[in-house]
């Protein structure tokens, strides 16, 4: 219908337009179009694009409840076999998120309330996020954790000379070429000591220093030309386990290992002591992760080092290549891998005593611009070495008797799962100068493919369902046990 409007006239310039109404004439209405084929076709279309509407409608709703019916749920009740679907995976991505907590800033305060106790967490660090939280265990409950340990007994927690790498070299049946190549981290056809000592203390957990490798240099006359490098031609010249000889002639002490200390595991499901199993259920509300995967992870460790213990820097979990499979989800990952890695996302350490001297807990490059691995180890200082170097790092925990830390050791995705490895995560223990040491450690372990993660859930409570009711509910199991990876 037409309605009465105002026409504008044109006026001379500069006045303004002057609005006149336009003389309210009605069109007359022809009958005769409501029927005219045009208007049929118009109707007709409409029809067609309504029902077609609401067939997509209905497929939309269908397929969409299908789907949600397979995603990742958050109780420990989930029974569905489907994970396998692309769909359901988006949907887990979607709907499972990991909490993390908000730093704010470093020595920002935020109160928290666990069990009906009200802890003060303060933010130690950005990169990584760190906070501390004293008084996160009663004097009881350090004593009770330390006797329990004590109980069952310690172990050393690296062997002295490990086993059966000697000859995998030779099992593979790489060259020489092959082999300077895998060392060469940097591609730059030369081996600096960095690269040497990077890869002895990785793979052979023995911590030489850059004076020690001169040495050894020195005794095996490699470095022909005196530059300090290894050349291929000067690497060809050293027999494949000339380092490794000449090791084991010199000797070996445990302060020149990654770490001199002992440990046990202590398990915190059901029927474990009831110190253990609150411990479990504080962190859970610390990190404020979903419970099914605190239950699902490693058991408490508690480690005691003695006087001149200590732990040289290392994460405690490792990068995330496409390859990477975690040791916790192995019973859900199609194929063993080289890459397998304890995928530990938060880690929280208890100091279980105060020390009288040393054996801090030290983050080297905490909140550090940038992150470079072979500049870690320069001539003069060795930021990995924490016992010369503690001092040298940019943030030091004095362990406090019942104060937890915890920190992420992976960032976040974007879209609230696991992402790359955090390297400023890079940590170690400082050399107890006096006394003894005892710490415990709570790794919460999450696999950074959602996917398997999920998958090994669906695994376990498939398991749990199938009438083994006498079965803990949690990872605590021999099974788990059997799969730790030791750091
Ligand atoms: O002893 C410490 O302070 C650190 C311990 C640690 O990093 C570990 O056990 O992985
Ligand atoms: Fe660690």
């Amino acid at each position: 219908m037409m309605e009465a409007h105002e026409s504008v006239e044109e006026e001379p310039e500069g006045s303004p337009p002057i609005l006149r109404p336009v003389s309210r004439e009605r069109v007359p209405l022809q009958k005769s179009s409501v029927c005219s084929r045009s208007y049929f076709m118009v109707v007709m279309v409409f029809f067609h694009v309504y029902i077609i509407n609401v067939i997509a409608l209905l497929f939309y709703v269908h397929y969409n409840n299908g789907s949600s019916r397979k995603e990742f749920s958050s109780s420990t009740q989930h029974k569905h076999n489907d994970f396998d679907r692309p769909e359901s995976h988006e949907k887990f991505a979607r709907t499972m998120h990991l909490p993390r907590i908000e730093g704010i800033r470093v020595g920002h305060v935020q109160k928290i309330s666990l069990l009906n106790k009200v802890h003060e967490m303060r933010t130690l660090s950005l990169k990584p996020l760190l906070f501390e939280v004293p008084g996160f265990l009663s004097d009881e409950e350090c004593r009770v954790v330390i006797q329990l340990a004590r109980l069952k007994g310690l172990m050393e927690s690296q062997v002295m000379v490990p086993e059966g790498q000697e000859d995998l070299a030779e099992q593979l049946n790489l060259s020489p070429e092959e082999i300077f190549n895998l060392l060469d981290l940097n591609q730059d056809n030369q081996l600096q000591p960095q690269e040497i000592l990077t890869h002895s203390r990785v793979r052979d957990g023995i911590w030489l220093t850059p004076e020690n490798l001169r040495e050894i240099y020195a005794g095996l006359h490699a470095d022909a030309d005196g530059n300090g490098l290894l050349s291929l031609e000067e690497f060809r010249a050293l027999s494949g386990d000339a380092f490794q000889r000449f090791l084991k002639r010199r000797g070996l002490k445990r302060s020149q290992m990654v770490r001199n200390s002992r440990h046990t595991w202590l398990y915190q499901g059901q029927g474990a002591h009831q110190v253990l199993q609150e411990l479990r259920k504080r962190v859970t509300l610390l990190t404020r992760l979903p419970s099914e995967l605190v239950e699902l992870s490693e058991p408490l460790q508690v480690v005691r080092y003695e006087q001149g213990g200590h732990y040289h820097g290392h994460h405690d979990s490792g990068p995330v290549y496409p390859e990477t499979i975690c040791t916790h989800t192995r019973l859900a990952a199609n194929s063993s891998s080289p890459f397998e890695t304890s995928c530990r996302y938060i880690t929280v350490l208890f100091y279980l005593n105060s020390v009288e001297g040393g054996g801090e807990t030290t983050f080297p490059v905490a909140d550090n611009r940038t992150y470079e691995e072979l500049s870690l180890i320069q001539n003069d200082v060795d930021l990995l070495d924490t016992r010369k170097n503690c001092d040298k790092g940019n943030l030091r925990v004095k362990p406090t008797k019942g104060t937890a830390v915890f920190w992420y050791n992976y960032l976040s995705d974007g879209r609230g799962w696991v992402g790359e490895q955090d390297e400023y995560s890079l940590h170690g223990g400082c050399v107890v100068t006096s006394g003894t040491k005892w710490v415990a450690n709570n790794w919460i372990n999450v696999d950074p493919d959602y996917h398997r993660q999920a998958r090994y859930q669906e695994l376990v409570s498939q398991q749990q369902g199938q009438g083994a009711p006498d079965e803990p509910s949690d990872a605590s199991s021999p099974r788990h046990m059997e799969s730790h990876v030791e750091l």
